[in-house]
């Protein structure tokens, strides 16, 4: 796979349908995730949000009972091919969690570990690469004259742009971001979507999110899905001023979910 030549949409998904063993998670969905934008998916709980972001860097592949159908293409390649590697994968489409799970290591060591993995030595690459890294999740200052010290010792916000700063520093094209901010207090969240707002710049983000009012600060794209199906994928202005499904009208106005 190579990223040489950028497609207009990082993800073109097609009848892609899922399956939990017998049970099936996902109802033939047709979507194109447009690059350097970003998209939210909200819906109620158990509607396939997470199923279907996790599918994207093939971390639902983990989950043995799962089987698929359909197709989808990361940058034109299709990423259920054969040929093609999931440790590949994800160093192009990297991933956030809801919770923050910093590695029990110096801050360094975790910005540090992802492109140790991928053979870089020296250290004063792997030195430009953490404070480059911390700089883009918007950490550098605070975090800057401690980078030796444990990543628990830091507040969950500042947790989680330490794992941003670690999904940064290998580079990837695409950040998978599933509930980033649902662990974090009301002001930690403003700097998280801050930052988010950042990285669309030189990143696309797709963010998972249960908050509506947060896909609408800051998505350029929903999607509103239910039961497994997309019901809606809109810019988010027109989804939340003048949504075209009923469905979608009752979510957002809160008559379910
Ligand atoms: N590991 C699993 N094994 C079996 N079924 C699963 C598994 N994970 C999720 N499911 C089922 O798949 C469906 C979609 O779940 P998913 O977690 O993707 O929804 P979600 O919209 O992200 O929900 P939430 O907002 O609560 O996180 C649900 O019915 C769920 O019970």
């Amino acid at each position: 796979m190579t990223t040489n030549t950028l497609s207009k949409h990082v993800f073109s998904i097609e009848d892609f349908n899922l399956w939990y063993g017998n049970d099936q998670a996902i109802h033939q969905i047709n979507m194109e995730i447009p690059r350097n934008e970003i998209t939210a998916v909200i819906g109620p709980s158990g509607c396939g949000k997470s199923t279907l972001l996790k599918t994207l860097n093939r971390m639902i592949e983990t989950i043995p009972s799962v089987h698929t159908s359909g197709s989808i293409k990361y940058n034109n390649q299709e990423i259920f091919a054969k040929k093609q590697l999931v440790e590949e994968l994800r160093t192009h489409v990297g991933m956030v969690f809801q919770k923050p799970n910093p590695f029990p290591k110096s801050i360094y060591e975790n910005v540090a570990y992802g492109p140790k993995i991928h053979g870089i030595k020296k250290k004063k690459v792997l030195d430009e690469i953490v404070e480059k890294s911390l700089r883009g999740a918007a950490i550098w200052d605070e975090v800057k004259d401690r980078l030796n010290q444990n990543a628990y010792g830091l507040s969950g916000g500042q947790q989680q742009r330490i794992c941003i700063a670690r999904c940064l520093a290998i580079e990837p094209d695409v950040i998978l971001m599933d509930e980033p901010t649902s662990a974090l207090d009301p002001i930690s969240t403003l700097k998280i979507e801050e930052l988010i707002k950042e990285l669309k710049n030189d990143y696309t983000i797709v963010i998972v999110t249960h908050n509506m009012q947060q896909a609408a600060r800051i998505s350029d794209k929903t999607a509103f899905m239910l039961n497994g199906e997309l019901v809606e994928f809109s810019d988010t202005d027109q989804l939340f001023s003048n949504p075209k499904d009923k469905r979608t009208e009752d979510y957002i106005t809160g008559r379910f979910g």
